[in-house]
């Protein structure tokens, strides 16, 4: 199947969700570019995320992070995973809006904590109940990951291909996005 995006993709979503695992697999499919604002983030500073966390503080980051997708939502459509806070500023909810579609893969605290529980690479996770923490986060964010305008929902036994798969699905489901040619 070819396919023509009109919009940029932004997937949102929490950590371990899948917005990179996804992202990447589904540039792939639709012959599009990836990026990845964390990612983004790490090579303008030449630092990690956590180590960005620890010298800078989160408000830093934040910022580094609404200035990064800004970049990052200019130009030819393409696959943009963000960070597992970036949908929760309003300002960035709005520039998200404007340029691109919000698709949120939502994914319950089991799954999540699954696979987040072996990587040390989140510093909002550092505590000492990670998976307590975690589902605090999930509970506060759900209202504005809510807000995205997609919802795909994730579970533990969807591969990252099938996952790809109703991405692409609800894509095309939307109407305004993405279009066989
Ligand atoms: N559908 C899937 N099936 C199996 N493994 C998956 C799937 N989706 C993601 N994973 C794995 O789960 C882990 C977390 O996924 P990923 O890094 O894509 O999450 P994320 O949403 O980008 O998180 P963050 O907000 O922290 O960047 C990775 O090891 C990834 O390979
Ligand atoms: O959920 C979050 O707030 C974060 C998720 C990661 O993608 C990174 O952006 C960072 O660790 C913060
Ligand atoms: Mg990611």
């Amino acid at each position: 199947m070819t396919t023509r995006l009109k919009k940029t993709v932004v997937l949102v979503g929490m950590m371990g969700a899948g917005k990179t695992a996804i992202g990447t697999a589904l540039a792939r499919a639709l012959g599009v570019p990836f990026v990845d604002s964390d990612d983004e983030i790490e090579k303008a500073a030449n630092m990690t995320v956590a180590e960005i966390f620890a010298r800078d503080g989160e408000p830093f980051f934040r910022q580094k992070e609404a200035q990064v997708l800004e970049r990052l939502l200019t130009g030819a459509p393409c696959v943009l995973s963000t960070g597992g806070g970036a949908f929760l500023s309003p300002d960035n909810r709005a520039a998200i809006a404007r340029s691109g579609v919000a698709v949120w893969l939502k994914a319950d605290l089991d799954l999540l904590w699954q696979r987040v529980r072996h990587k040390n690479t989140r510093p909002l996770l550092r505590t000492e109940n990670p998976r307590e923490t975690l589902r605090g986060l999930l509970e506060t964010r759900t209202p504005a990951y809510s807000q995205a305008e997609v919802t795909v929902e994730a579970r533990t036994n969807y591969s990252v291909e099938e996952m790809t798969q109703k991405v692409v699905q609800a894509l095309l489901e939307h109407g305004d996005i993405l279009e066989r040619t």
